[in-house]
């Protein structure tokens, strides 16, 4: 993917997330062995960590460095009022020394960090910086520092998510999944992992940098950078593709953990009405998008509940990855998602539907059209 237009972006994307995903892999260990207590409500009541704010500041901050901070558009799902609180002191603090930490391993990953640490201001102003709005011209970052924090806060699943919005089209995205275990087999195993037993050392490789640019049509799959070996190991991206299963007899859909997020009993309607056997796999965050891209699984569906507008970073960089490696991703509708018309995905018909290949993706459609009208949605 070296002559493409965006190679500089992806090639940034790609170490900063590896960076971040590493930051993620060490405050969920501290956090689950409670050597601190990071949690905090936000004004929805979802929870935000050291975490979020550490990986917002460091990749605002690497953004900027490496493509200019005049004119530079990123939009990202925290800002810095909880932060900024008298009773938020402590919590400052750790995310200067986990930001400060991390930045000065920057070569690690094949990057230059700051010459010095950075001060409470510059941290603060690194994330608050990144309140564009996005819109249909020109570029803007989208970055969900840790999506599905709830799966972050429990020990399982999350992701680290960056895409790059040109024009109000998706041209890159990269996703960072620490917890995702390289091989298929170990999945469901991690999907539940227990906190008891986390990290086990005797699992298959466990965390993965997955990443595209769009019109490639390809996507690969990087292990995550141990932070000692770095660089100098070998270089073990491989390409990822979707299933080609497109029996709905031996399809599998994943969907949210959270029956808040997502209509459980909605698509139990449609899965039986397109003929799937198999047991929904509950995945928090957008692993699930990640689950398709690699052949893990053929269908994603996602049915918020009452006027519930989805964010473009919830999807943006798992919907250009999934497209890429063989897949198809639409509403309900079966309509492009359009991610030029600020941070929400407006004009969403229903739901989001995102299929291995053509032939199952109409099946599902099918089956919206069929029970919509039946549905309490
Ligand atoms: N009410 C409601 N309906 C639908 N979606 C919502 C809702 N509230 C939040 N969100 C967004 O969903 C993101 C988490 O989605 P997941 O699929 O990971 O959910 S789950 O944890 O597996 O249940 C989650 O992302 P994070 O905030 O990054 O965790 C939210 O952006
Ligand atoms: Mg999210």
């Amino acid at each position: 993917m070296e002559n493409n237009k965006y190679a500089k972006e992806l090639d940034v994307g790609v170490k900063v997330v590896q960076m971040a995903s590493s930051l993620c892999k060490t405050v969920q260990k501290a956090l689950l062995s409670g050597t601190f207590n990071q949690v905090k409500s936000k004004n929805d009541d979802s929870p935000v960590t050291v975490a979020d704010w550490s990986v917002q500041a460091t990749v605002s901050w690497m953004l900027c460095k490496y493509f200019g901070s005049q004119r530079l558009s990123i939009i990202a799902e925290e800002d810095v009022q909880a932060l900024s609180e008298p009773d938020s002191v402590g919590l400052l603090e750790l995310v200067v020394n986990t930001v400060n930490e991390t930045l000065a391993k920057a070569p690690t990953y094949g990057l230059n960090g700051p010459s010095e640490a950075l001060r409470a201001p510059q941290v603060l102003e690194a994330i608050g910086r990144c309140n564009s709005s996005g819109g249909p011209v020109g570029k803007h970052w989208v970055l969900d520092p840790v999506d599905g924090t709830l799966g972050f806060v429990r020990g399982d699943q999350y992701a680290v998510a960056l895409a790059l919005i040109d024009d109000g089209k998706v041209v890159i995205g990269v996703l960072g999944c620490p917890n995702y275990p390289l091989e298929k087999e170990s999945l469901n195993y991690h999907n539940n992992i227990d906190r008891h037993t986390f990290p086990s050392t005797n699992m298959s490789e466990v965390g993965c940098v997955i990443y595209t640019s769009k019109g490639s049509g390809e996507a690969w799959m990087q292990p995550l950078i141990n932070g000692n070996e770095g660089l100098q190991g070998p270089n073990r991206a491989k390409l990822i593709k979707v299933s080609s299963i497109d029996d709905p007899a031996l399809a599998t859909f994943c969907e949210s953990v959270e029956e808040a997020n997502t209509n459980h009993s909605f698509t139990a309607g449609l899965a039986n009405g397109v003929g799937l056997r198999n047991k929904p796999l509950r995945v928090h965050s957008m692993v699930k998008y990640a689950a398709i891209a690699r052949g893990d699984a053929e269908i994603y569906m996602k049915f918020a509940r009452g006027g519930y507008k989805e964010k473009i970073w919830d999807h943006a960089a798992g919907v250009l990855i999934v497209q890429e490696a063989g897949g198809v991703v639409t509403d309900a509708g079966g309509r492009p998602l359009n991610f030029s018309r600020g941070i929400f995905l407006e004009g969403l018909d229903r739901g989001i539907i995102a299929c291995s290949g053509v032939k199952i993706h109409e099946k599902i459609i099918g089956a919206v059209y069929a029970s919509w009208d039946s549905s309490n949605l």
